[in-house]
């Protein structure tokens, strides 16, 4: 940033994920979900500064030239949903040509066969064939949204990112769509969902990873962690604890700014069982990292 200040965007992110598995990505917004996806594409801002890899078979996506992201990463290994799909698509041609050229590119489909071929990818991400010939300002959010997934979906990337893909959405399309990311994902490709929407990443993911002010905080089992025994870290538990079918209660105060993170627990100033150990910042142990991380169930002391 300028006057020589750092954000610290993204900080010891580490996980790894399998050929057909869903890991959904969640947390507060700004605590740096969308620089992650924007690092596994080399689409950083110039200025930024990354260190460590980003494997994905031999290629690392961190130390990769622009030409090898352009030409055999973006869209072909790697595909994205963005968060602001009106902001991606290009606004002076409709979506049939956009979804036309991108067959034609990353799945090598010919005319006559486009024209049908840009109707199923459309169909298949819920966008009315109706509103093919419409350019993106002519678009609602949600149809835009659409747009963006089937566009994503073309290429059969072995890892889809797919940042925020049900905004705007209402609910039975957000389940549809989510449903088609798992259905598309299948056996051997992997699909990293970024959301708010606790019951869509309950829906589809296998592991859910809770960020909190640029750290993976809780890397847990989807099901131990929607189920019995609940999140572990006390961010994670406040963040389901909120959901209004739950307790409703939200978790008090605000995450920290990136660009001036205390020294040790970021989560330490709004947690209610924050002590003097909280001062350094917890290593991860089983997937979470916390001083006073909740019991993982087969540690819990029989009732009595
Ligand atoms: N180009 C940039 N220059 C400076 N700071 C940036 C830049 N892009 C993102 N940031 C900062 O990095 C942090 C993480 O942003 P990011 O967009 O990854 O959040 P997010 O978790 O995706 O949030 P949301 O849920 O709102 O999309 C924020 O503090 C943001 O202000
Ligand atoms: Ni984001």
């Amino acid at each position: 940033m300028r006057g020589g200040t750092f954000v610290s965007a993204v900080t010891d992110a580490h996980f790894d994920l399998a050929a057909g598995e869903c890991l959904a990505l969640v947390g507060e917004s700004g605590c740096g979900k969308s620089v992650l996806a924007s690092a596994l594409l080399g689409l950083l801002p110039q200025n930024a500064e990354t260190a460590g890899s980003a494997l994905i078979g031999d290629v690392d996506l961190l130390a990769a030239d622009e030409r090898t992201l352009a030409r055999t990463v973006r869209g072909r290994r790697v595909g994205l949903v963005p968060q602001s799909p009106a902001a991606h698509l290009t606004p002076v041609r409709t979506v049939r040509a956009q979804l036309e050229e991108t067959l034609r590119e990353l799945a090598d489909v010919r005319r006559p066969q486009l024209r049908e071929a840009a109707e199923a990818a459309a169909e298949r991400a819920a966008f009315p064939a109706g509103h093919l010939d419409r350019y993106p300002h002519e678009l609602s959010g949600g149809l835009a949204q659409r747009a963006a997934t089937a566009l994503a979906l073309i290429g059969d990337a072995p890892l889809l990112l797919a940042d925020e893909p049900t905004t705007g959405l209402d609910r039975d399309l957000v389940d549809r769509t989510v449903d088609e990311l798992r259905r598309h994902v299948g056996d051997d490709r992997a699909l990293l969902l970024i959301t708010h929407d606790l019951a869509a990443a309950e829906r589809i993911a296998d592991r859910v990873a809770v960020m909190y002010a640029s750290r993976i905080v809780e890397l847990a089992d989807a099901e131990d962690f929607f189920g019995a025994p609940g999140p572990r870290h006390p961010y994670a538990r406040g963040l389901l604890n909120a959901l209004p079918e739950r307790e409703f209660t939200p978790i008090p105060g605000m995450p920290p700014e990136l660009s001036a993170l205390p020294g040790g627990c970021a989560f330490a100033a709004r947690c209610s069982g924050a002590d003097e150990a909280c001062g350094t910042v917890p290593e991860p142990v089983d997937g979470v990292a916390c001083h006073h991380p909740h019991e993982a169930a087969v540690l819990e002391a029989p009732r009595a």
